[in-house]
């Protein structure tokens, strides 16, 4: 991709190795500020491992990753997880009600969430303020991924990590997710990372899409790349993914 906007987060030869084992090898590149960039890619390609490496949970063994052209090491934990917001495909509520997921992470730094944050998120992923007082256990699996959402919204983080949030659920309920991070793009300029396994939903709702297999980036650029993949390993993964 033509570099026209900001890097929100650049990695620069970033090597990642578990027990051993190398994850990711040599990645070099960049996701661009206030856009949505989805990241596709056969199971086991390492893009978990990317988002991981994104909000600090683990360190790269060699290279350097960059969030808004600062070291990723050189932010302070509490910092770096308030820029980098990330929402997991099991949306693990804690028990009890919706207002108190929702404020789990001003609990953690020893806060008390703002009411009207509170409404304003939850409203935002299009549920009304009676979901607050629900038992987190009694919602549907898009009403929990929508709460978990929001859950990370409240800390109004600068870059979402979406980590194959629509693969469990139903078709309307991922039209209303596709919709919602459209609109959080829109509203806040968040600039969005979204793991997909659904080349729909890179082709039409990213405009940019890293394509990573084997622990490596090889191809990058907007999504219009996926229709017509110069890389043999990726059109065989297109062609794959669209039977
Ligand atoms: N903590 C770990 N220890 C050892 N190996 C790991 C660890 N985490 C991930 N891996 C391995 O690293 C590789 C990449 O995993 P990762 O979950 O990042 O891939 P992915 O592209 O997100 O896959 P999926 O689409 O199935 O979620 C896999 O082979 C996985 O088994």
């Amino acid at each position: 991709m033509t570099k026209d906007t900001q890097a929100a987060i650049q990695f620069s030869h970033v090597d990642y190795q578990s027990d051993g084992t190398e994850i990711l090898h040599n990645i070099t590149g960049w996701f661009p500020k206030k856009r949505i960039t989805t990241l596709v890619g056969p199971s086991g390609a390492g893009k978990t491992t990317l988002f991981r490496l994104c909000n600090g949970l683990i360190s790269p063994d060699s290279g350097e990753i960059y969030i808004d052209d600062k070291k990723i090491s050189s932010y302070e934990p509490v910092e770096l997880r308030r820029k980098v917001g990330i929402a997991l495909q099991s949306a693990k509520m804690v028990p009890g009600t919706v207002r108190k997921n929702l404020a789990l992470s001003f609990e953690l730094q020893g806060k008390e969430m703002p009411i009207d944050t509170a409404e304003e998120m939850i409203r935002l992923v299009g549920l009304d303020e009676s979901f607050l007082d629900r038992n987190a256990k009694d919602l549907s699996g898009g009403q929990r991924q929508k709460v978990s959402i929001a859950r990370t919204l409240v800390m109004k983080p600068e870059i979402l990590l979406l980590d194959e949030i629509t693969s469990s659920l139903d078709r309307v309920s991922q039209q209303e997710i596709e919709e919602l991070i459209v609109k959080i793009n829109e509203t806040y300029g968040t600039t969005i990372m979204w793991i997909t396994h659904n080349l729909r939903q890179a082709l039409s709702i990213g405009e940019y899409t890293w394509v990573m297999m084997d622990g490596e980036l090889v191809e990058t650029g907007e999504s219009s790349l996926l229709k017509e993949p110069q890389n043999a390993r990726v059109q065989t993964f297109v062609k794959g993914e669209s039977e």
